[in-house]
């Protein structure tokens, strides 16, 4: 186990903001750290990190307890934080030798570690640049080359794509890729639920400061009661027969959404056949239909009733 967090609480005067919050990461993997805004995984990083006291709980990392003094834990750990954190009166390339020379003594490394950085963030062309000069992508591009420059074996990448466009971030997540193939283990904290699916191999999900589950996205998914939805685009349909939508067997519920319809079925058999049968018997027509599958942000809402974006 690479990190092993138990019973961690944190406290900011009045507001729990970790709530005996568990976490467990192995070797490896890409594990996402899942919840909405204020659930509390900054200060599971940097409780994790030692950056900030905790009031109680045990955290371990690299199967050592840490310190503030863990000098030989923190040469091995990169930080990519929420907020971009570069030095404004240095180049772009100075900010990366600058964070690489806080771990790296030899001068030729170094110099060699900076060069594959800004190669691995597709920064050549800005090497000279001064960070106000950048656009908010490449921004976040040099905050990732400074936290991942000395070569770390775990990776904290947190929230690294808020507000960047889509090319920006779709580099990002598939460099992360990269450096998990590259042998790192990786942090990844997010808000955006797709991410996590397209990235992660685990995923825990937390809310209000505790971690409420953990596991694959398979494993989550299966947790929970909804196990098909199917949306329908219906023209003209009144809410009784809506309403009588919901005895057809296995149906849970049906919600609107837009001009569309989503119908959410337990596990069951026929779930389709029996669908279009009560659309036939009711000479309904239709826009469009297709199935889906629950997406993590079912997961979430069935276990916390509410949305995970905000
Ligand atoms: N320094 C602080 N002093 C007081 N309260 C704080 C402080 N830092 C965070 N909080 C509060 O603690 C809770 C957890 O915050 P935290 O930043 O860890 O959440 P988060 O999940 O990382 O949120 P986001 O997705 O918005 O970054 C929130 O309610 C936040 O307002």
């Amino acid at each position: 186990m690479i990190v092993k967090v138990n019973n961690l609480v944190k406290r900011y005067q009045d507001l729990i903001a970790l709530d005996h919050f568990d976490m467990e990461v192995e070797e490896g993997e890409i594990i996402g750290l899942l919840g909405p805004n204020g659930c509390g995984k900054t200060t599971a990083i940097n409780c994790i990190l030692s950056l900030l006291s905790y009031d109680k709980g045990e955290i371990k990392v690299f199967g050592e307890k840490m310190t503030p003094n863990s000098y030989d834990i923190k040469r091995q750990i990169g930080l990519v934080p929420q907020e971009v954190s570069v030095f404004e009166k240095l180049t772009v390339k100075e900010n990366i030798d600058y964070f690489c020379g806080l771990y790296i003594d030899d001068k030729k490394l170094r110099k060699q570690y900076v060069e594959e950085a800004i190669e691995f963030v597709d920064l050549k062309d800005y090497v000279k640049f001064y960070p106000k000069k950048l656009s908010g992508g490449l921004k976040r591009r040099l905050n990732i080359a400074c936290g991942i420059v000395h070569k770390p074996k775990l990776i904290f990448l947190d929230e690294p794509t808020v507000a960047v466009d889509a090319q920006s971030r779709n580099f990002i997540l598939d460099g992360i890729r990269k450096l998990n193939e590259e042998g790192s283990t990786i942090i990844y904290t997010t808000h955006y639920l797709e991410e996590a699916e397209m990235l992660c191999k685990r995923i825990i999900i937390m809310d209000k400061g505790r971690s409420l589950v953990s596991g694959t996205i398979e494993e989550l998914k299966a947790m929970i009661t909804t196990s098909e939805k199917i949306v329908v685009g219906f023209l003209d349909i009144e809410d009784e027969v809506i309403e009588n939508m919901k005895s057809i067997p296995h149906v849970i519920d049906v919600e609107r959404e837009g001009e569309d319809y989503i119908i959410k079925f337990e596990n069951g058999i026929n779930n389709l056949a029996n669908l279009l049968d009560f659309i036939k018997a009711n000479n309904l027509t239709y826009t469009k239909l297709h199935s889906q599958l629950p997406s993590l942000n079912d997961v979430f809402l069935e276990l916390t009733g509410k949305e995970l974006r905000d």
